[in-house]
């Protein structure tokens, strides 16, 4: 896109006198894209698991109780959604759980959704890059067949395609994150796992398999991303979020032993070793760019380092 082209909203008050509706609000992601919405000038407001602190603005609500999230979605009437709740960890061991949040979860929003009096001018809903499994083409783009190799990555797609039931009456937008990564993040993910051994001057750190690729983004410009979706997205499509450069774990760890000033030494525990894993995971961000303008990625040693001096 030229820079003449780009869309008026950046650097813009888009959600001056808006209500934007967080899932999940105090996970990784809703953290960041609360901040990014609130400077946007939406007023936020977010669900939480019940049991989880509340305060003004946070409606504790699980969405399998199909009877509370519609109450909750009658009292907020949000004017943009973005659905961030579920299960994201691709390992997690209760398939059940993963298939029962991830889809039966976003169907009763999306049905509390369509049936509210107020309908949303944009959902977001936070699929996976990790629907596309092992891809034979070195980057992925949008066109790339879906052939996910685990229950999370057939939960994500079918979450897609149980959402496009829906998209005659709901302006829905997927995105397809690649890995992303930031202060934050639980350290069962990767990143945030090593990062952690090297802030504690560990010497050694047993990882699961080594022969993995990601395309690795920063939280903060994943949810610039959202932000920029819920304003111009067109509805009914799905982009890919990503940064466009794919790092090796091998590169991952020379890129932290530089930033921590020395090396580790890195062993395979097969009890982190995954049966039915990815091991490269590289995308196109150029549909995703022509519709919301350049995103200007972190490098990813930058992120690191944040993360490190934490
Ligand atoms: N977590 C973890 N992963 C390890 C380890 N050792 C090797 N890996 C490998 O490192 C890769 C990245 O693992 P995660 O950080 O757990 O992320 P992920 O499985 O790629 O899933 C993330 O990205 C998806 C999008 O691509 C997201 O959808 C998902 O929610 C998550 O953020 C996987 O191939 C995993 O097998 C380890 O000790 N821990």
């Amino acid at each position: 896109m030229a820079t003449d082209d780009i869309p008026a909203f950046i650097g813009g008050r888009e959600g001056e006198g808006r209500r934007a509706l967080i899932t999940g609000l105090r996970g990784f992601t809703g953290r960041y894209l609360a901040q990014e919405l609130t400077n946007a000038g939406y007023r936020v407001i977010g669900t939480v698991m019940p049991g989880e602190e509340t305060g003004p603005d946070i409606h504790p609500v699980d969405l399998l109780d199909r009877e509370a999230v519609q109450r909750m979605v009658d009292e907020v009437q949000p004017d943009v959604v973005a659905h961030l709740a579920g299960i994201a960890f691709v390992a997690h061991t209760n398939a059940e759980l993963i298939y029962r949040v991830n889809v039966v979860g976003t169907r009763n929003l999306l049905e509390a959704l369509a049936n509210g009096q107020h309908r949303p001018t944009s959902v977001l809903l936070a699929s996976s890059a990790n629907i596309y499994g092992n891809a034979s083409v070195p980057v992925i783009d949008e066109n790339v067949p879906p052939a996910p190799a685990n229950d999370y990555a057939v939960s994500k797609l079918a979450m897609e395609y149980m959402a496009r039931l829906w998209m005659d009456k709901l302006p829905i937008t997927i995105a397809r994150p690649f890995n992303y990564t930031g202060i934050g993040q639980a350290e069962n993910f990767l990143l945030p796992k090593i990062v952690s051994h090297f802030r504690r001057n560990e010497k050694r750190i047993e990882l699961g398999n080594l022969a993995i690729a990601r395309d690795f983004s920063d939280v903060r410009m994943v949810a610039r991303a959202y932000r920029r979706l819920l304003a111009v997205a067109p509805g009914g499509e799905a982009f890919n979020v990503c940064s466009g450069s794919s790092h090796s774990l091998a590169n991952l760890i020379d890129m932290m032993s530089e930033i921590a000033g020395y090396h580790i030494d890195v062993q395979v525990n097969p009890a982190f070793v995954r049966a039915n894993d990815v091991l490269t995971l590289s995308g196109s961000n150029s549909k995703l760019t022509a519709v919301i303008g350049q995103l200007d990625p972190t490098p990813l040693s930058e992120t690191l380092r944040w993360m490190y001096l934490a």
